[in-house]
């Protein structure tokens, strides 16, 4: 693969692209490069001294030949002159670079600060006359082409060179997955240290009001949430619902519209779900009701909300009669999955994640099942007080990604799962009754996990797939501590959820079942006696 520059950054004059560009490449121990040096040396005088004798638009073409080259050739930070991202050739080349997987920077600060800053040094040729009033203008035009070219954008205000530095790092260094296709807005998942700091950027300014939905367990994370909410200038309203399964009922959405109503949440307004899974459904439940739908951001904090539930839009509540039989199909405008939060979660609900990411593996991405096999010992013995910054760390992150990757695969040609969908629920029809039965003492990925092996089983018995892979199931899933058979329930009650479950047509069990690894089918109507022989080789 070609060289390409750590990271490109680009801002106003002022902004601090080459002091915070220095100390990210200190950090990082990497080159740094800035583009006007690198054009001083190369046309042997000062930009100055270059504009005054030979113009702008002389200066722009050696300016873009210079960053052209650099774009191609060098492994650094790499930092742009203010003007230089509103040349036409050079946004071709950034957004070419980006499409390489490169990462550009739009340094944002505070205008006071950078005009300030702009003006101390002088020896600014944009900035001649009312350096401060010409700056202004400048500002007006190149903002929207610098959130236009970069895939980036790091504001500053406040922070020192080094915490600007340090932010720099954490957001170039988070992995991205897009997520668009029939019927959805595009919105990105964002995966990494840090990913809530982009929460403001993700609301953007219409709303005035936040509604924070989270659990308890999760309150030191809420209180980093709702610090950024409320230095992004918004009024929150923090809404703790009870946790887990308790907190996904329509006597605790009810509870919060009565709020909502109260306190004046108008159709500008927006919803942020930071948790589990749970409370991520019951957020997007409340958004895509309220109103008939507000702006909603999901902060996932559990591994499985990270890797599943936070993404795809499907949002809902229990009832009497099942699990996620009320709720609607509904996108977020963003996914946070920041993984610094991932230092507090307990071993248990680290592993039970696990399921839906085997599941994802089984599915379509088998290089998931290789990782999973390679690093099953870590996996299972994962210590959250450990976590961040070891060697795992990387491989969570790069399962993360690969996990979400396969949702957004399944979700953007079939948001209101009418086929391709249903394959991710690989496991769920028999993991959705044990939820159900056992009253949700077992957490779902571990009743993913039983599903899988029964799904597996029943794949056998109709002879889509060998023994081998039936055993490779339990012992894989086994290797990850999650379960892989279950004693407790009777199948006839078994089978009558099963009839409830959403894929279910008329009176017809729909299974999801592998014909290989990667691959999956429907099984449309099996025979009762294969769905019960499936379930007694379960038991164990
Ligand atoms: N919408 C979807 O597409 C989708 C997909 C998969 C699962 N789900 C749903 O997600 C739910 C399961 O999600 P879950 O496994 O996250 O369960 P959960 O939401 O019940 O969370 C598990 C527990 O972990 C705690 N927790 C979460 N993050 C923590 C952290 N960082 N530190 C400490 N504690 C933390 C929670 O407060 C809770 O006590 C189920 O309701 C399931 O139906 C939905
Ligand atoms: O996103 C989907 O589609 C899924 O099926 C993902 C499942 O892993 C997830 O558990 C989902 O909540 C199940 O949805 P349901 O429609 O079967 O309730």
């Amino acid at each position: 693969m070609a060289a390409r520059p750590y990271a490109v950054i680009l801002g106003m004059m002022g902004a601090g692209k080459t002091r915070v560009g220095k100390e990210v490449a200190h950090m990082l121990h990497l080159p740094f490069a800035d583009a006007d040096a690198e054009i001083e040396r190369e046309v042997g005088m000062k930009i100055p001294a270059y504009f005054e004798q030979y113009g702008e638009p002389a200066f722009r073409e050696v300016e873009a030949d210079v960053i052209a080259d650099f774009l191609e050739g060098f492994e650094g930070i790499f930092s742009l002159g203010g003007g230089a991202p509103m040349t036409p050739s050079t946004q071709r080349e950034l957004s070419a670079y980006i499409g390489r997987g490169g990462k550009v920077v739009y340094l944002d600060a505070d205008p006071q600060e950078a005009m300030e800053r702009a003006n101390r040094g002088g020896g600014r040729p944009m900035l001649n006359g009312d350096a401060n009033a010409r700056w202004r203008k400048l500002y007006e035009q190149r903002d929207p082409v610098f959130h236009e070219v970069s895939n980036v954008h790091v504001h500053t205000r406040g922070l020192t060179p080094q915490g600007a530095a340090k932010k720099v790092i954490d957001m170039v260094s988070q992995r991205i997955v897009h997520v668009d296709g029939t019927a959805i807005e595009p919105y990105n998942v964002a995966i990494g240290e840090g990913a809530m700091n982009r929460l403001v950027d993700v609301l953007g300014t219409q709303p005035k009001k936040i509604a924070l939905i989270h659990t308890q367990p999760v309150q030191r994370h809420s209180d980093r949430a709702r610090a950024l909410l409320r230095q992004g200038g918004y009024e929150v309203s923090d809404i703790v619902i009870p946790d887990a399964e308790p907190g996904k009922t329509i006597a605790v959405a009810n509870g919060i519209w009565e709020r909502l109503g109260a306190e004046g949440f108008t159709r500008s307004d927006a919803v942020v779900g930071l948790g589990g899974g749970a409370a991520t459904d019951l957020a997007g439940f409340v958004a895509a009701t309220w109103m008939r739908g507000i702006r909603y951001v999901n902060c996932p904090t559990s591994l499985l909300a990270m890797v599943d539930a936070s993404t795809g839009g499907k949002t809902g509540i229990n009832t009497p009669q099942g699990k996620n039989l009320v709720g609607s199909f509904y996108t977020p405008a963003g996914v946070l999955a920041d993984m610094t939060t991932l230092a507090s979660l307990p071993n248990d609900i680290f592993i039970e994640g696990l399921g839906e990411v085997a599941k994802s593996g089984f599915i379509r991405d088998p290089e998931i099942l290789h990782i999973l096999e390679e690093h099953a010992d870590e996996l299972r013995n994962f210590n959250g007080q450990t976590f961040l910054g070891s060697p795992l760390e990387d491989v969570v992150a790069e399962l993360i990604e690969r996990t979400v990757r396969v949702k957004a695969y399944h979700v953007s040609s079939d948001l209101k799962e009418k086929g391709l969908r249903e394959f991710l629920n690989y496991g769920h029809t028999l993991g959705h009754a044990i939820e159900k039965l056992e009253h949700f003492r077992w957490r779902h990925g571990n009743a993913v996990a039983v599903g899988m092996v029964y799904a597996a089983e029943l794949a056998n018995i109709m002879g889509l797939i060998d023994r081998d892979l039936v055993d490779y199931h339990r012992s894989l899933l086994s290797s990850l501590g999650l379960p892989t058979s279950w004693n407790d329930g009777s199948f006839e009650d078994v089978l009558a959820l099963m009839h409830r479950d959403k894929k279910a047509r008329g009176n017809e069990l729909r299974f999801v079942v592998l014909d290989s690894i990667g691959h999956v089918v429907h099984l449309d109507n099996p025979s009762v006696d294969d769905v019960e022989e499936a379930f007694r080789r379960i038991q164990h």
